[in-house]
Formats: C-alpha cells, structure tokens, sequence
C-alpha cells in the first residue's frame, strides 16, 4: 500500500489558501495518477459494500480501517510540514496535534451528474474535515451563511485534497451544484463522470 510508505515522507506539495473563504485550503496533486488507483483498490478491496452498484456511501466510525489511517497519517504529516516550512496556519494546533487526528470517514460515490446539497457538515464533528478527491472533477460551492449572495466555487480534481476548517467549516455551507451552468470552470464545462471522495472528520467528546 503505497500510502503507507509515503506517510512518513512527505514531499513539498502545492498548497492553495481560497483567499475568499478564510480556512479553506486545498492541496493540489496531494496523491498522484498511480497513488490514486492504489487506493482506490484498497477501498474496494477491503470494503464490500462499494461493489454493490446500489451503494453510493459508506460510512465508518471508531476503527478506521487501514488504508484511511494511512491517509490520515499522510494528510497529517503534509499539513504538518507545510506548517512548519512557509508558516502557513491550514490547521490549528490544538487540530493537528489531536489524537486520533480522524476517527470517521465517509466514502460517497457519485455517478455522472450526481452532487450533494448545500451543507454544514453536522456539529457533532469537530473542527478541521478533509475531503479527497478522486476519478474525476467537480465545481464545489461555498456560500456564506451570513451573506448567501457571497458564493465562491472551487475546482477538485482527482487527487486533490480539500481541508476545511474554522470559518470554512462552520461559517459557510459546500454543495457540488450539477446544474451544468454550475460546472463551469475558466469558461470550460466541467465534464460530469463517476467520481469518488473520502471524507475524514473527528466526532465529538462527549464530557
Ligand atoms: O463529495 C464531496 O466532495 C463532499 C462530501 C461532503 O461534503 C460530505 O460528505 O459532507
Ligand atoms: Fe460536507
């Protein structure tokens, strides 16, 4: 499992701040073309369920299985060295260095044309989630809670990592739009095929 290997060795990857949506960060490329299928075999090797034509999400609390731990130990340890290299603040310290960083992961599994409605994510999940891009792109669309006319759209392509938090993840809501005037990115059409993504969050303490 080729994740595994890398997580201890991150390689200076390209990290974009959305200036407009403060806590909004995206990775580019944070797996490669090869990466990429290496895990999606592993989803489907280890989780059944994702055989099932019927079945467009899985959901997993407590034990992660081993191919999200090791995502999570590689989303940890390129978080952590952009930090320390350029400064950047993408999570807080109080975030990076909880343990277990993730604890829940969902995988949804879109077919062409399928997106997801405006939400939150719950507030059972703390701060600081993390999507993964795979198979192909989408148009994700944040809209301001406070100001629904403030909209800003970023392109996820396959391999690409979203990290949410703060203002990101509790001050605006995401969507993935398929109304085709909603896919549109540098005047293209986004071509709308199948397309993967991995969530990672931590649930609540409960005190
Ligand atoms: O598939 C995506 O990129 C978004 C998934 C999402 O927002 C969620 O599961 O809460
Ligand atoms: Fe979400």
């Amino acid at each position: 499992m080729i994740v595994a290997r890398m997580g201890s060795s991150p390689r200076g990857k390209q990290w974009e701040h959305v200036e407009e949506v403060e806590g909004l960060w995206i990775c580019r490329d944070f797996l490669s073309n090869h990466e990429q299928q290496e895990l999606i075999d592993d989803i489907e090797a280890v989780e059944s369920w994702f055989t099932n034509p019927n079945e467009n999400q899985a959901m997993r609390f407590g034990g992660l299985p081993l191919w999200a731990l090791n995502l999570s130990a590689l989303v940890h340890s390129c978080v952590l060295e952009e930090q320390l290299s350029k400064r950047s603040k993408i999570l807080a310290r109080e975030v990076i260095s909880r343990e277990p960083l993730f604890d829940q992961m969902i995988v949804n599994s879109y077919k062409p044309l399928e997106g997801i409605g405006a939400h939150v994510d719950l507030l059972r999940f703390e701060d600081g989630i993390v999507i993964l891009s795979l198979v192909s792109s989408r148009v994700m669309t944040f809209k301001s809670c406070e100001d629904g006319s403030r909209k800003v759209g970023v392109l996820l392509r396959p391999g690409d990592l979203l990290v949410m938090s703060g203002e990101a993840r509790y001050g605006w809501t995401h969507e993935i739009n398929t109304n085709p005037a909603q896919q549109i990115w540098d005047g293209v059409p986004v071509p709308q095929e199948s397309r993967i993504s991995v969530t990672l969050r931590r649930l609540c303490r409960q005190n």
